[in-house]
């Protein structure tokens, strides 16, 4: 090795080395906080809050996104103590994370009555009208958030959201306490300890080689069409959801999965959104539609599907009354799943 490729390769060990070492820093001080109340304590005090009111979060308008403003302890004293509220009222707040220079990040719901805290909830119009934005539903602002923003408003609803749930010990009926952290919550009557739970959701992009499968729901926004999701039932593997389901919601049978990724869903309650490809038996193709599942399903060409993730909202009507049809955005696994098969194809298609 010359001594110049000598340095350069030390200078990249050191770098990743610097990488990794933030992250497991990172990783340590927020496993540290979860576990031990008296640690959690003083991030508390110096830490960012974000702010929701009946599990919607606080934003601001800034261009084409939404902004998620972030609170100090101080800033949110002065705010409670305005609204007639204790202080005391900041211990319901959950950790959501860590910057990596350790400043810790707080939840916290204003709009929820709380069994542990001695505050109810805290008038809307008002509190929006002090904190110079407004409270909007998750499902209407995740996709105009920034990536990083949209991650944490989604952990921090399903955690809210879990504790608002779990008040009461299902065993005794007794009312549970949750740790400083809120990363669980225990019954004082008899030790039982609950975690947040997470659904896990199997979501597949069937192919038959050329073609991809995609699926409406009646629910799902005007036009737009996706990969067949499922909740996983107790007792089945990934794979198993993804060949029930498939064969559940279209009447089909696939086979050579593929693992594509993984992502944190907050809807309905807090799912694992795993994604797969799959590809039909050969000579199976046709569709017979489960209607109690989906409105319709059809297969789209790869030129189809290519057009649809080029094309951006708002989307206006065609000539023959229809909007043209679109596909989930790039902030769902949906995307990223349909968008690869895109990618496969088209490498598969140049020539050698
Ligand atoms: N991020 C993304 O790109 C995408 C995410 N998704 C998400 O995937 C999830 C599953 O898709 P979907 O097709 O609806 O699922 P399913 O096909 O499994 O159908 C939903 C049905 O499953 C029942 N169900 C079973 N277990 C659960 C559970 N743990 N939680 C809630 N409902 C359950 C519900 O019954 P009932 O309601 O009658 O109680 C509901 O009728 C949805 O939450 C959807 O938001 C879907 C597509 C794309
Ligand atoms: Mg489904």
């Amino acid at each position: 090795m010359s001594l110049y490729c000598g340095i350069a390769f030390k200078r990249k060990l050191f770098w990743c080395y610097r990488l990794l070492s933030t992250y497991v820093t990172k990783t340590r001080y927020l496993f540290e906080l979860k576990e031990d109340d008296d640690a959690c304590k003083k991030p508390q005090q110096t830490g960012a809050f974000y702010l929701f009111h009946g599990l919607a979060p606080l934003l601001q308008t800034s261009a084409h996104q939404y902004l998620a403003p972030q609170h100090s302890l101080f800033e949110l004293e002065r705010l409670l103590g305005k609204f007639g509220q204790d202080a005391q009222r900041i211990e319901d707040s959950v950790l959501i994370g860590c910057s990596e220079q350790q400043e810790a990040w707080f939840a916290l719901d204003l709009g929820l009555d709380n069994s542990s805290s001695i505050s109810a909830s805290l008038p809307k119009p008002e509190m929006e009208t002090e904190l110079k934005g407004s409270f909007i539903e998750l499902r209407k602002a995740l996709f105009q958030l920034s990536a990083k923003d949209a991650s944490l408003l989604s952990t921090a609803q399903a955690l809210l959201r879990w504790h608002d749930a779990h008040q009461f010990c299902s065993r005794s009926g007794q009312p549970t306490k949750k740790n400083l952290a809120g990363s669980k919550r225990v019954c004082p009557s008899n030790n039982i300890i609950y975690y947040p739970q997470v659904a896990p959701v199997v979501i597949t992009l069937v192919s038959d080689g050329t073609r991809c499968l995609l699926a409406r729901q009646s629910s799902f926004p005007k036009g737009m069409y996706s990969a067949l999701a499922g909740f996983c039932d107790i007792g089945e593997s990934v794979e198993e959801t993804v060949r029930r389901e498939v064969a559940e919601e279209v009447g089909l049978e696939v086979e050579s999965l593929q693992y594509c990724a993984s992502q944190h869903w907050p809807f309905p309650n807090s799912s694992l959104m795993i994604a797969y490809h799959a590809t039909v038996k050969p000579g199976q193709t046709e569709i017979q539609v489960n209607l109690r599942e989906l409105e319709t399903a059809a297969w789209f060409s790869h030129h189809e599907v290519a057009t649809a993730l080029k094309r951006k909202g708002p989307y206006t009507q065609q000539q023959n009354g229809t909007l043209p049809f679109w596909l989930p955005p790039k902030l769902a696994i949906s995307h990223q799943l349909i968008k690869e098969w895109v990618e496969k194809q088209t490498s598969s298609s140049l020539p050698a």
